[in-house]
């Protein structure tokens, strides 16, 4: 009897890339598939050992003799470099910045270039290795999902006779955006007006779209790295995206009658959702404060935790809003749990995120920052109240109990993520 298709599975390493990946090889595992998880040496770690069905395997990323957690700290340090940095837009018009221009010595993105230049030959040649010993295996992999920002594993994939599957962590309407750049069809106005999309319906300023479009500075590498998703992506066999068709229905459809995209999200804990994946609770994290952060909070009016499930706090009945940067699994999660935001989005696609947040689905407040861009005590109390207290609370909560009703449903059986996950497995 023929055995059910292995599928490997290696995303990109921190952790807004990788729960979602995980996410999606569980959803894979409950439909019958095996399925076997690269983690990197950087966070293997970090990632807990007990996934259920989905086996995890590590394999060198070259960054042994390295501090662990280099990528989130080198990312780090590019986003604050970032907040520092001259503004020129890839399109080569200009973005009116109040900030002075600041000479940067031992740029963090040469570190970023540095570790992924030591990054993608490890990663390959261990790929490589773990793929050819599994040759010989009783089922060996059929298919290699990768995470859309290492678009070189579908050359690896292909040359070893696998099909891959590019699988984007970020909404359609930023990887529709990234495209644009990519294929060199957008144009940023030079006044800070509306940019013109003709996909999408919404109007979005220049401060709508992702940082890396508008304000690439010192990050180099890593717009590079946004971009290239779509150097090879036409000829990936499959091209997951987790969102889900409601969520970004004028996008999804656009970009279905270009390219065969399924949408497989929102790809969180089953138990959040349709709950047909038993013992599928835990996505796990450690957060990272400021040194000096529990100090100066005043004792008795908040509670802070290296890490909690995101997840558990957001699902309690006791929670009236979220105050999040936005970043995509976030706001997923808001989404899905139907919690109203606070949307304090920093960087990268979290500012388009929040656009369609307050904008589109209406369903959270923005904060507003100063002409240093520096978001104040008194504007987040005045949105923290809006969300909590203000007369917009009841049609934020009821857009935002909308949107759990749809992701549910996505996610039930028949719903059009489970159908193109379903549909995703018999084409293998
Ligand atoms: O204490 C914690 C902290 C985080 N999480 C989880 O960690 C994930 C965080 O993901 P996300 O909200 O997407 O944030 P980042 O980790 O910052 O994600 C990066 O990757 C995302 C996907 O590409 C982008 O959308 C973001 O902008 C980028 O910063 C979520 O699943 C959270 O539930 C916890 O469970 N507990």
């Amino acid at each position: 009897m023929a055995s059910n298709p292995h599928v490997l599975v290696i995303s990109f390493p921190v952790q807004g890339h990788i729960n979602p990946m995980l996410q999606f090889s569980k959803r894979l595992a409950s439909k019958g598939l095996m399925v076997t998880l690269v983690a990197t040496s950087t966070i293997s770690k970090s990632l807990i050992t007990d996934n259920g069905p989905v086996k995890v395997v590590s394999i060198s990323d070259g960054s042994e003799d390295s501090p662990k957690q280099q990528w989130d700290s080198s990312l780090n340090e590019s986003k604050e470099s970032s907040d520092n940095e001259s503004k020129e837009p890839l399109d080569g018009s200009k973005v009116e910045s109040n900030e002075p221009s600041k000479e940067l010595h031992g740029s963090p993105d040469d570190k970023a270039k540095d570790r992924w230049s030591r990054y993608q030959p490890a990663v390959s040649q261990g790929l490589i290795e773990l793929i050819e010993r599994n040759k010989d295996s009783c089922n060996p992999f059929k298919v290699l999902v990768y995470d859309s920002m290492m678009p070189w594993c579908l050359d690896i994939a292909h040359q070893q006779g696998l099909k891959g599957a590019s699988f984007f962590t970020q909404s359609c309407v930023v990887s529709l955006l990234y495209h644009h750049v990519y294929a060199g069809t957008m144009q940023l106005p030079n006044d800070g007006s509306i940019v013109s999309v003709p996909q999408l319906s919404v109007p979005l300023k220049v401060r709508d779209l992702p940082s890396f479009i508008y304000n690439t500075g010192t990050n180099p590498a890593i717009i590079k790295t946004v971009v290239d998703q779509f150097s090879n992506f036409k000829e990936a066999d499959w091209l997951l995206f987790n969102t889900f068709d409601k969520l970004e229905n004028e996008v999804v459809n656009w970009m279905r009658e270009q390219w065969s995209i399924k949408t497989i999200g929102p790809a969180i804990p089953s138990m959040y959702t349709d709950k047909r994946v038993s013992n599928d609770k835990e996505a796990s994290e450690e957060a990272k404060l400021p040194v000096d952060f529990m100090s100066k909070t005043p004792k008795g009016r908040c509670l802070i935790v290296n890490w909690c499930s995101q997840l558990q706090v957001l699902s309690h009945e006791a929670v009236g809003c979220f105050m999040s940067h936005c970043g995509w699994n976030s706001t997923l999660e808001a989404l899905s749990l139907g919690v109203p935001v606070v949307a304090m989005p920093q960087w990268t696609d979290q500012t388009t995120n929040a656009k369609f947040i307050v904008d589109v689905w209406q369903m959270g407040v923005r904060v507003k920052v100063n002409e240093k861009e520096v978001a104040t005590r008194e504007h987040i109390e005045a949105c923290l109240k809006e969300v909590m207290e203000g007369e917009k609370r009841n049609k934020l909560q009821i857009n935002a109990l909308k949107f759990k009703e749809f992701a549910k449903v996505a996610m039930d059986e028949g719903g059009s993520s489970d159908n193109n996950i379903s549909d995703f497995i018999s084409s293998i």
